[in-house]
């Protein structure tokens, strides 16, 4: 809807009205419409001012609306409209500009920005391209690289920015409608000619081609298979090289070929799954609608290795105070060094003043006596974490939240050790645990609904997408991911290479292969676990036991490479070879292919040729498998969760929606099937038996991922 005003006699004034951003809904553009028509023909008004209510101007198209039968006024002849209006039209943009909502002002004569204001053009990460008119109005209002640097990344810009870059004509920290109505009476029958942007020329740079060119590489480099990017490219292209009115044919063009694309559903999906996850749910009861954190003002932080300095960053940069606690006396020292230089490139980079103050650091526990919440991030050892359990609640006030940075032990074991066990949760972040996104916040059998609320909203405070998950070995992220990297171990004893496996995964789009993650990331920290839970064997087993644990296949190979040192990365050497211990550059290792062979002939395996599809279909369909037996044990309340775990945490491609997305876009039938048919080959290898699960899904039709929970709730099965 839009709402209808006259003020100081001559100006009229549109107000966006759906909220909560005032989305570009049919019945939006409609109210636009019909009230650009009603202050055009109106002799009184001389100008036109467009806003939205409740402080934001407009988040542009409803994205609700995609995939349903779109009705109402199309947004471009209504932008087009208000161009070629023969009176003024000014956008008073409070809050957000973004996407369509960009579109409609660019499309107005002038802008006037709130000095808090966010302008974008971000439908590249919804798969799409800006298709009314941006990559056409943009470029030639604020140069071709400006533009396209902008319409690629998606990137929000402050106010001040879109004023240095000339999106705005004007930013305000008063009133900005009361400033745009203003504006709207000085401008009043001035010439409008220059300030429709779709009629002046796009200026080119002199290397306009290898600015193109460049702009292409950097988009198929990052994108890794996402095909939005690269279309906003050639739109923007379109604009330096056609006409206004032929660039607007490409731009339409490149947009109907992405809008009906299976990665244009996959990253809206992916939007909206970013948000369900924040209205949360436990077996027991507890909502995020009904369960109520508790204010947490200041926290402590146990161990400060790398995990601990990235959460205390996390926190600090959020505002609070941390207590950060560190008993050896050597590793405080560093610590402080490390805490204080993160602190230091972050404030630089987002032009704050550092929050060092707010670190206060010690090398006693008892330092933590008065905080209202603790999270532990000491070495992964379970009894090393009962007793510093054992010791917080003893020591800390009543109250107090009792958290721990576990990657996949027991919460319930450690909240046992406490004496009130409903204090206790699981904040499991991921390395750089300032940097990366994601949360995983376990609840355990007794933790409380406020202690889980509590961890959720800390979690959004220092900007991490939070997602509650239930306790078990390895949470939701690392139990999928077992059963993954068993696989691609499988494909190296039956004849693939680490570079086969990775350039796969890789191709489809996966940020790095199984591999090279786990040379970046560390062998020895698997290896760590899988002693500490009696998988390793004590010395190297040439026997038929060497490959098989508890009645099931089991590869060793990741344990042997342990034994020669070859942790990754850190040494120099892993599934790769390095340059040396803290390379980068993966080169592949012969030293290792003669070890796969050695290996393959000792243990009579015989290696054949592995396809590419082999490769995809085993490590992917073990890793969703998995993922149907999380959401079975409602470890995982919907499959949202398991997506943005997968996404956010372990590189998953966006454009893919998230493992459990991508299973329904390739059909669970044929999910199922594969699985089937892989088991029948692999029988000692349970992960790849099809869960109940997914083949109660395909019983019931294969439903749209949005109506799983439906069936996930049925009490019976219905085979
Ligand atoms: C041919 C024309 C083509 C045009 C292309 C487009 O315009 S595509 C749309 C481009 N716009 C965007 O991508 C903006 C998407 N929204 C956001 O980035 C953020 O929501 C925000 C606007 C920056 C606000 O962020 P904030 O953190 O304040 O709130 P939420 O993200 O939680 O959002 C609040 C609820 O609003 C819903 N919502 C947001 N934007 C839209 C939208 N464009 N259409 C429909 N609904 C939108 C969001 O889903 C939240 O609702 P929930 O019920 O909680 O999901």
């Amino acid at each position: 809807m839009a709402l209808y005003t006259r003020v100081s006699g001559s100006v009229g004034v549109i107000t966006l009205q759906n909220p909560p951003v005032n989305a570009l809904s049919a019945a939006v553009r409609q109210g636009i419409v019909d009230m650009m028509d009603r202050a055009l023909s109106e002799p009184e008004v001389k100008s036109v001012v467009i806003c939205g209510q409740n402080g934001k101007f407009c988040g542009g198209a409803d994205i609700k609306e995609f995939g349903t039968n779109m009705s109402g006024p199309a947004l471009i002849p209504l932008i087009d409209r208000i161009e070629s209006a023969a009176k003024p039209v000014v956008a008073a943009i409070e809050g957000i500009a973004l996407g369509g909502g960009l579109e409609l002002a660019l499309g107005c004569h002038y802008r006037i920005a709130h000095s808090k204001a966010k302008l974008g053009l971000p439908e590249v990460s919804l798969g799409l391209l800006p298709g009314a008119g941006g990559t056409q109005r943009l470029p030639r209002l604020i140069s071709i690289p400006a533009a396209l640097e902008l319409i690629t990344t998606g990137r929000h810009v402050t106010a001040a920015e879109a004023l240095q870059l000339g999106i705005v004509d004007k930013v305000t920290d008063r009133n900005t409608l009361d400033e745009a109505v203003k504006f709207a009476l000085s401008v009043a029958g001035k010439s409008l000619d220059l300030h429709r942007i779709s009629t002046n020329p796009c200026p080119h740079p002199p290397d306009v081609d290898a600015v193109f060119e460049t702009a292409m590489q950097r988009v198929r480099q990052r994108a890794r298979g996402a095909l939005a990017p690269v279309a906003c490219v050639q739109a923007v292209r379109a604009a330096a090289t056609l006409p206004y009115a032929h660039g607007m044919e490409r731009e339409r063009e490149l947009f109907k070929g992405l809008f009906t694309s299976g990665q244009a559903r996959a990253l809206q999906y992916y939007f909206f799954a970013q948000r369900a996850v924040g209205r949360w749910s436990t077996p027991g009861g507890a909502r995020w609608d009904t369960s109520k954190p508790r204010p947490v003002r200041r926290a402590a932080v146990i161990g400060l290795g790398t995990m601990g300095r990235g959460i205390t960053v996390a926190l600090a940069q959020a505002g609070l105070s941390v207590v950060a606690v560190e008993t050896n006396e050597k590793q405080l020292t560093e610590a402080k060094q490390g805490v204080s230089d993160m602190l230091e490139r972050g404030a630089r980079r987002r032009g704050v003043p550092p929050a060092l103050d707010k670190v206060i650091y010690s090398h006693k526990i008892q330092a933590v006596a008065d905080v209202d919440l603790v999270i532990e991030a000491v070495f992964e050892d379970m009894e090393l974490k009962k007793a510093i359990f054992q010791q917080l609640s003893a020591l800390c006030k009543p109250g107090t939240f009792l958290c721990t940075n576990t990657s996949g032990l027991d919460i319930d074991e450690l909240a046992a050790q406490t004496q009130n066990p409903e204090l206790v949760v699981g904040m499991h972040f991921f390395a750089p645990a300032h940097v990366m996104k994601l949360l995983e916040v376990v609840y355990g059998q007794k933790s409380s609904p406020q202690a889980v609320a509590t961890a959720m909203q800390i979690g959004s405070k220092i900007g991490k997408v939070s997602v509650a998950v239930g306790n078990c070995r390895g949470f939701v992220g690392n139990r999928i991911l077992k059963p993954y990297l068993e696989q691609a171990f499988f494909l190296l004893e039956e004849g693939a290479t680490p570079e086969l496996v990775d350039k796969v995964l890789e191709e489809f789009g996966f940020a790095m292969g199984v591999f090279r993650m786990s040379d970046l990331s560390g062998l020895d920290v698997g290896w760590r676990v899988r002693k500490a839970i009696g998988l390793v064997a004590p010395e190297a087993l040439t026997g038929p036991y060497a490959r098989v644990r508890e009645g099931h296949r089991y590869s060793p190979l990741g344990d042997l490479l342990c034994e020669q040192v070859r942790f990754g990365q850190k040494t120099g050497r892993g599934w790769y070879q390095y340059d040396k211990p803290g390379g980068r550059v993966a080169k592949p290792d012969p030293w290792l292919h003669r070890f796969l062979e050695e290996y393959r002939a000792q243990h009579g395996l015989v290696a054949r040729r592995i396809d590419h599809q082999e490769v995809l279909d085993r490590c992917l369909y073990a890793l969703i498998n998995e993922g149907f037996r999380i959401l079975e044990d409602g470890i995982a309340a919907g499959p949202e969760d398991i997506d943005v775990i997968y996404v956010l945490g372990y590189g998953w491609p966006q454009h893919r929606g998230g493992p459990m997305f991508y299973a329904g876009m390739v059909g669970l039938n044929k999910v199922l099937e594969r699985l089937e048919h892989y088991h029948q080959v692999h029988p000692d290898v349970p992960n790849l038996q099809p869960c109940s699960l997914l083949r109660k899904l395909v019983a019931s039709g294969s439903p749209p991922i949005n109506k799983w929970r439906e069936v996930i709730k049925k009490p019976h099965s219905q085979l």
